[in-house]
């Protein structure tokens, strides 16, 4: 009879005290909490609570992370800015998840390459702000910091930080999660429904050449299955969580020990990511991340030096462990063909292997005469190329792209084929943060990235 005892492996006291050692680090963009003893209790319920996400399963993750690295697979990252309680429907999440889904068959099958798929989903609820406060008609408040830290009404109230909040965005985290499992695991997600993924959406260019795909890729399974290949395997596609880990008094009480080897792991998501404004290489943030075994991110913006990147890399990956570190540019069209070589040359001697991957929306940022947060498609994709041609002339692997976007038909950036303008925007902007990619500027940057992947393969 097969042993089902496991052997159960106890942390190390000195392990647990690393996992707290961030508390005497400078930590920024965390809310001012007005009652700590309400987040004590907050942090010490959510620290009883069940893992959104199991060890094995980031282990997966990191492997498939290493194959992108070495240019055998592509990840696909995209979701909210910011999620909210509210937002979290089944609907919007099936749309999300939709939208996801057809992006990566898109590029499956322009660049003929496994596609990791992973939402910026199920606990994005945390936001670092360029200022601590908001002013509107004289009146000053705290900036919104995201739903699991205070309200978006423009009031005293909402605005104050809330730690209840805290442990209702474990619930829906959980909840948003449960669906994705039911979405990505029960059939819904099997290649074999590549049409109806796209049911429901607006009739428009990029669902049109999208229809098309999908009508090859069915010819093709048909014609396979009758040849006796058996598809069954299809039925059940892996979809990673994402976040940025940002949050200091959730992330914590969210990282558990894995019995089976001691070690720490944030059980909040597969896959979390330092921010731009929060890699200080002496911050809190760099230190809790480098002792927990997930996969992690970490954006690099414009300003960053080859020595800031070295410092990284040897901090968060001393092992130089494959699939364990993601650098995620997001430089800005602009600067990103004189930002990005000179870091890709700078590592060639450091015997390090992250993973490349383009985050060309948080470089193009702008504000309309009228305050909309916006961006211009034709920029993100001109950061997209430049990414890859960077890495054409450097002889790295571009691994993947990191999108901001939506499955709903939002006005929230500008352009793409349905040249929405300026004006279009109040039509419907609803990102309580940045601008998201509607679901047909999704597709279209798909198909955009596709043809720069089968190029650079
Ligand atoms: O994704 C997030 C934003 O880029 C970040 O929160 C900063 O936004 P802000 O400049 O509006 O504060
Ligand atoms: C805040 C974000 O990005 P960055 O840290 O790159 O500014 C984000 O991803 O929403
Ligand atoms: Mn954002």
């Amino acid at each position: 009879m097969e042993d089902l005892s496991e052997t159960v492996v106890a942390a190390d006291p000195s392990v647990i005290a690393g996992l707290d050692y961030w508390r005497t680090l400078p930590v920024a963009q965390q809310p001012a909490w007005p009652d700590p003893d309400a987040v004590a209790a907050a942090s010490a319920e959510i620290a009883t609570l069940p893992p959104l996400v199991f060890a094995g399963e980031v282990d997966i993750l990191r492997d498939r992370l290493a194959k992108a690295a070495r240019g055998e697979a592509f990840l696909l990252q995209g979701g909210d800015c910011a999620e909210t309680f509210a937002g979290a429907t089944a609907e919007a999440i099936r749309n999300r998840v939709k939208t996801i889904l057809q992006m990566a068959v898109v590029l499956t099958y322009g660049a003929s390459m496994p596609i990791v798929k992973m939402g910026r989903m199920a606990g994005q609820f945390a936001k670092p702000r360029s200022s601590d406060t908001e002013t509107r008609g004289g009146v000053t408040l705290p900036a919104y910091r995201g739903d699991i830290v205070n309200g978006y009404d423009f009031t005293p109230e909402s605005r104050q930080a809330d730690a209840r909040r805290l442990v209702q965005g474990y619930h829906t985290a959980a909840s948003t999660l449960n669906l994705i499992r039911a979405f990505t695991q029960g059939g819904f997600a099997d290649l074999r429904q590549v049409h109806s993924w796209n049911r429901g959406f607006a009739q428009n260019p990029a669902n049109h050449r999208y229809e098309k795909l999908a009508g090859e890729i069915d010819k093709a399974i048909r014609f396979m299955e009758a040849a006796g290949a058996d598809f069954d395997e299809l039925k059940r596609v892996e979809f990673y969580a994402s976040h940025e880990g940002l949050l200091m008094d959730y992330e914590r009480p969210m990282t558990r020990i894995d019995s089976r080897n001691g070690t720490p792991v944030n059980t909040s998501a597969h896959f979390l990511w330092i921010g731009e404004r929060t890699r200080d290489i002496d911050g809190a943030h760099v230190d809790y991340f480098s002792r927990i075994r997930n996969p992690i991110g970490v954006k690099l913006g414009p300003s960053t030096t080859v020595d800031d990147m070295e410092r990284l890399i040897d901090k968060l990956d001393p092992n130089r462990e494959p699939g364990r570190l993601t650098f995620v540019s997001r430089m800005g069209a602009g600067k990103i063909r004189d930002a990005l070589p000179p870091l890709l040359e700078g590592i060639t001697g450091m015997d390090a292997n992250p993973l490349w991957i383009s985050d060309p929306m948080h470089g193009n940022g702008l504000t309309t005469p009228t305050g909309y947060k916006t961006r211009r498609f034709d920029d993100i994709v001109d950061e997209v190329k430049g990414f890859f041609e960077a890495h054409r002339a450097a002889g790295t692997h571009p691994g993947g792209i990191h999108i901001e976007l939506t499955g709903d038909d939002v006005t929230e950036c500008l352009g793409g084929s349905e040249q929405i303008d300026e004006a279009d925007l109040a039509t419907r902007y609803e990102s309580l943060c940045d601008p998201r990619l509607n679901h047909m500027q999704s597709l279209e940057l798909a198909f955009l990235v596709a043809e720069e992947l089968a190029a650079a393969v």
